[in-house]
């Protein structure tokens, strides 16, 4: 399976058609008051009219009320809805079967045990993403942070659903990201940024660059991924 590549936290015209030009499989929208890269539904509703099915949309939410959930699928209509809070299992599948949308639940990773999670989410997941846990201070966002955890921990998980991976990931660092973990795609936000909520075009390019690149040189060396 192709790698998956993710730019998320886009807020302007040029980063989506940067990161559309430059191969993104994903491009998210963030929905969060507290982000430098929070969008408003209209603003995300422009923006998404600019993939033409070029990329799949991510919702970034956190926490999201059924009466917000309802507001983005009936106005933005993504492909998939990012869930980046505390969402149970039990709620993950209650938003996929009541809103007949596919979901990617956030699991936040620190140590092993944050792991013991992973089936239980897998099992109404369609597909798993693995972030650093935010730091415990007052600023810090749910993500968004920039912050890495131990890759170690993630190498080579496989639990029966997309895996992906996201946290401190930079144009630097993804291809070793890639090449130590195996997971089924990458993900990132402020390692593509000039400035808090603002994408650099060039370090959009090369993020996907690398990341391709590293995921081509895997499948050479025979990872099946
Ligand atoms: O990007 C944000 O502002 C954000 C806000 C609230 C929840 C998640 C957010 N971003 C997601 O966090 C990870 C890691 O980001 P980074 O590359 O370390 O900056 C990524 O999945 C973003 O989608």
């Amino acid at each position: 399976m192709p790698l998956l590549v993710k730019i998320c936290g886009i807020t302007s015209m040029l980063a989506m058609e940067t990161a559309l030009d430059a191969g993104a499989d994903m491009v998210g929208l963030v929905f969060f008051a507290k982000s430098p890269r929070n969008v408003s539904l209209a603003t995300a509703c422009t923006l998404s009219g600019r993939t033409c099915g070029r990329a799949a949309v991510v919702a970034l939410t956190v926490d999201p009320s059924d009466d917000f959930i309802t507001e983005v699928m009936a106005n933005l209509k993504p492909d998939l809805i990012q869930l980046h809070g505390q969402e149970t299992p039990q709620r993950v599948a209650d938003i996929r079967q009541r809103f007949k949308v596919r979901a990617m639940k956030v699991i936040g990773v620190a140590d092993k045990a944050d792991l013991d999670v992973v089936p239980a989410y897998a099992a109404v997941s369609d597909l798993l993403l693995l972030d650093a846990k935010p730091p415990k201070t007052a600023e810090a966002l749910p993500g968004g942070n920039g912050l890495p955890f131990d890759w170690r921990l993630v190498a080579g998980l496989d639990p029966g659903r997309p895996v992906m991976l996201s946290g401190g990931l930079d144009p630097d660092n993804v291809a070793d990201a890639i090449r130590l973990t195996r997971l089924s795609g990458v993900d990132v936000s402020s390692g593509v940024e000039s400035a808090p909520g603002v994408k650099d075009p060039d370090k959009i390019r090369a993020f996907v660059a690398a990341a391709r690149q590293a995921a081509a040189a895997a499948a050479g060396a025979g990872d099946k991924r």
